[in-house]
């Protein structure tokens, strides 16, 4: 159990695709304001839980709990409330690249229902933030994939939400580019007490200070601050563990 503040947390969260059981009841607490990793290799069941939380999928079993105002409340659906402070970045891009930079960002601020004069400040803010401002009136096709990201990033925020979730954004981008962007939410969430759950396989992506959930086969491998779980397991770095991850379930048996 987690001393610090909590976003969300799941209890004995179950989903299974017909026979094939993607998430068993996992136990597993988002910290507020913390940059918290959600590590696994293919079908480790990160996206099944990704939607889950994003209220695209519905609990076949277990509970999803938030604490938007400090206290826990049960997440049957999505509510109203929920999903305004949610911002999210799928793992394929969902912004229309006929559309300029601007026009993709205001779209989505009024669907969330923004006021022009509101969402028009807010779009500003995010793209100064993100160094992206003078692309504003250009289509979204002529930007390069690390800038698109950005934009997606940059878009997801744009109504203010306390908790960003990002499925694999950095998928296709090369290093630098990731490490600007991690960089950037890790000091969003330092700054701003953003609330971040960022799905990767990609180790690096990670500092020592962020939570971290390890999925394997549908259930929590490992959980806790990353130099913790390094510390418990004895393991070099994160790499190393979801390797042992990897062999020791070798031999189990399959869900
Ligand atoms: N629509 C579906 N129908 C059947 N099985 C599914 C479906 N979606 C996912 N699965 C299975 O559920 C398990 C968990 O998949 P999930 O996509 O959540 O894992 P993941 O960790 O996100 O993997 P990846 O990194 O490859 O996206 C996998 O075995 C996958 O094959």
């Amino acid at each position: 159990m987690s001393d610090k503040p909590l976003y969300l947390a799941t209890s004995q969260l179950s989903y299974r695709y017909g026979a094939k059981q993607a998430l068993h009841n996992l136990d597993y607490q988002i910290v507020k304001g913390q940059f918290n990793a959600l590590l696994g290799a293919n079908g480790a069941g990160k996206s099944t839980l990704f939607s889950l939380l994003a209220g695209l999928l519905k609990p076949q079993q277990g509970q999803i709990i938030c604490y938007l105002n400090g206290k826990p409340s049960q997440l049957k659906r999505p509510s109203r409330e929920y999903l305004a402070q949610l911002g999210v970045v799928f793992q394929q891009s969902t912004l229309d690249p006929d559309l300029s930079v601007g026009q993709n960002l205001l779209y989505h601020a009024a669907l969330q229902g923004m006021a022009p004069k509101a969402a028009q400040r807010s779009i500003q803010v995010e793209l100064e933030r993100l160094q992206l401002f003078d692309r504003l009136n250009d289509p979204v096709r002529t930007l390069n994939g690390g800038h698109k990201r950005r934009v997606e990033i940059a878009r997801a925020l744009v109504h203010q939400p306390q908790f960003l979730m990002l499925d694999e954004p950095t998928v296709g981008l090369d290093l630098d580019t990731r490490q600007q962007l991690t960089a950037y939410l890790h000091e969003r969430c330092q700054t701003q007490g953003l609330t971040v759950l960022w799905t990767t396989h990609l180790i690096e992506e990670i500092a020592l200070e962020d939570p971290v959930l390890i999925l394997h086969q549908g259930q929590a491998q490992h959980a806790g601050t990353c130099a913790n779980l390094l510390a418990q397991t004895g393991a070099n770095d994160l790499k190393q563990l979801l390797q042992r991850t990897a062999s020791n379930s070798a031999q189990e048996p399959k869900l």
